[in-house]
């Protein structure tokens, strides 16, 4: 004879389990509520830098990049490299919320590179070129800045905005690469024997590495600047934690937030070369 019964995965008690699940939500609910709370700037900048950008992405068929560039042709002054700057700034807070490094970290970056007047800077992570133009409109005259973005469709926009602020290519080099491979042909290929100041921009869990290479490849001469973005969020532990105990660094960092969400805390690390020791 055949039994019928529940299978062993429906619950045996629907009438309780319906009163139950409510009653489990709502025991939750303060800690829900205290999260959103507390980490609300980083739901922020989760909807606007992941959700909202990806949305768009699809509907317009366009990379946000793009989008910005074509904001700048429209709304910004060719041939002036700050009021481009501040037409990226004003997109990103009005319209869409680009990433970039923005004006208060631009301030500290610009005056860096006022003070050392560097003859050759060296940026690794172009993006769309908002810090690019940060430094070559604080650039000593002959100055030099070699920047380098590995992916191909972001440096299509990087080349023309940087063109289109009115640097040539003797002034500004973008070099389509990733930075490890990159890194070793800079003094053969590219002729930058050493760089006075290096900008790390790209990902800081590369920061350590490629400031291994540049050193293991002899690019920094003794007081090079190195600046490095994003030391405290995302965060580059390693990264820092070797600068401040190799001993060939003199290190200090910037205090900053994000763009737009000051409450989100990060940093530039300002490192000097002391030399090999
Ligand atoms: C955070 S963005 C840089 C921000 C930019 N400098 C600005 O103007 O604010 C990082 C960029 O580095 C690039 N990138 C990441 N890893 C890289 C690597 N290993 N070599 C070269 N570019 C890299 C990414 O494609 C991205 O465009």
């Amino acid at each position: 004879m055949m039994r019928v019964g529940f299978p062993p995965c429906l619950p045996s008690h629907p009438v309780l389990v319906g009163t139950m699940s409510p009653a489990i939500a709502l025991a939750f609910l303060p800690l829900v509520v205290t999260l959103l709370v507390r980490y609300r700037h980083y739901f922020r900048l989760l909807v606007r830098m992941v959700l909202l950008r990806s949305l768009r992405d699809c509907l317009s068929g366009l990379r946000i990049e793009e989008r910005a560039f074509s904001y700048v042709l429209t709304h910004a002054l060719p041939g002036d490299p700050s009021h481009i700057l501040t037409t990226l700034d004003h997109w990103s807070s009005h319209c869409e919320y680009l990433g970039h490094m923005g004006p208060v970290k631009g301030q500290i970056l610009m005056r860096l590179v006022e003070e050392r007047a560097p003859a050759s800077v060296l940026e690794l992570g172009t993006h769309c070129g908002y810090s690019t133009l940060l430094i070559a409109r604080a650039l000593p005259p002959e100055g030099r800045l070699l920047t380098v973005e590995w992916d191909p469709r972001m440096a299509v926009v990087a080349e023309k905005l940087i063109r289109l602020a009115g640097f040539d290519e003797r002034t500004v080099e973008l070099i389509v690469s990733s930075s490890e491979e990159v890194i070793p042909r800079l003094q053969t290929q590219y002729l930058l024997n050493q760089a006075d100041m290096v900008l790390l921009a790209h990902r800081p869990r590369c920061y350590l590495r490629d400031l291994q290479l540049l050193e293991a490849h002899a690019l920094l001469p003794a007081g090079a600047t190195v600046l490095a973005d994003h030391v405290l969020f995302p965060g580059a532990p390693r990264f820092l934690q070797y600068a401040k105990n190799c001993g060939r660094y003199r290190c200090r960092l910037h205090h900053t937030g994000l763009p737009d969400f000051p409450a989100i805390k990060d940093g530039i690390a300002q490192l000097t070369y002391t030399g090999p020791s």
